[in-house]
């Protein structure tokens, strides 16, 4: 297990260069997002009311925090799980760039081994049965992640305040913002290239909120925040998607 000294190393891998019209290049881009369409559950009728967001196209680059911003309900959680492939989409394309010249999609990766590249961290831990070091186990245990490097998720935490007893302890016997520490720091330990957070720091007071935005703020995410000045703090980019599923980037 590699030390915290290490962690947040990530390789650069060199890819084609990107094609997207919409907004400036800086470099390989790590993730490209292109035409990601996305219905509403309801009555199929294809009018603008049925769609979630529209034909969305962004490029995310190594180190880059693309924050995803906008009103209840319009989908920024769906948009992190549709780029994850854990929710379907109707129409749209994503893919990593690896090693050597190209950039891979999802089925041509293995959806397993994408969703370990391309993580998504949930806002709060689903019910997980045992201990957070339980958890750790079972995480090493899937075969996707048997050859990749790992991190020590203790050391990680301790670093947000996250003592070491608390690994022992059943998950309800956590707080709100223990568990969400913990679970971003297992996720964090596994080095996927890509995170996708879902309002990783709703659960913690304000000291812990900015010891962990300097650990996420120097790897590439993608991260949904209600917060306007944790916006402001991390943004490279900002992505809004608006209620009528029209997008913008800034
Ligand atoms: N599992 C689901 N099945 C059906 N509809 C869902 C599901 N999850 C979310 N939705 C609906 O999809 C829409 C978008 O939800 P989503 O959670 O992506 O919004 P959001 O922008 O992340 O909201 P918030 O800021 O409140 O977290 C909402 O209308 C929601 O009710």
């Amino acid at each position: 297990m590699a030390s915290a000294s290490t962690y947040g190393a990530i390789s650069t891998s060199s890819a084609a260069p990107d094609t997207a019209s919409s907004e400036h290049t800086t470099g390989t881009p790590m993730l490209r997002v292109r035409e990601m369409t996305k219905r509403r559950d309801g009555n199929g009728n294809d009018n603008d009311s049925d769609y979630l967001f529209y034909d969305v196209n962004f490029d995310l680059y190594e180190n880059q925090v693309l924050v995803v911003r906008g009103p209840s309900g319009v989908g920024k959680t769906t948009i992190l799980r549709c780029i994850a492939q854990l929710t379907p989409y109707e129409a749209g394309v994503c893919s990593l760039a690896t090693k050597g010249d190209s950039f891979r999609k999802p089925l041509q990766m293995g959806i397993p081994a994408w969703r370990a590249d391309v993580m998504y961290v949930p806002q709060r831990p689903a019910q997980l049965a045992g201990t957070p070091l339980d958890f750790v186990d079972m995480v090493n245990s899937f075969r996707v992640q048997g050859d990749r490097e790992h991190y020590d998720p203790v050391e990680i935490a301790e670093d947000w305040g996250i003592a070491q007893e608390l690994w022992d302890k059943k998950w309800p016997e956590l707080s709100g913002g223990e568990q969400q520490r913990i679970a971003l720091a297992v996720a964090l330990s596994c080095d996927p290239k890509v995170l996708l957070l879902d309002e990783p720091t709703s659960a913690l007071d304000p000291r812990s909120t900015l010891l962990v935005e300097e650990t996420l703020a120097q790897r590439t995410c993608i991260w949904i925040t209600h917060d306007d000045a944790q916006a402001k703090r991390v943004a490279s980019r900002i992505l809004t998607i608006n209620p009528d599923a029209s997008y913008s980037l800034d």
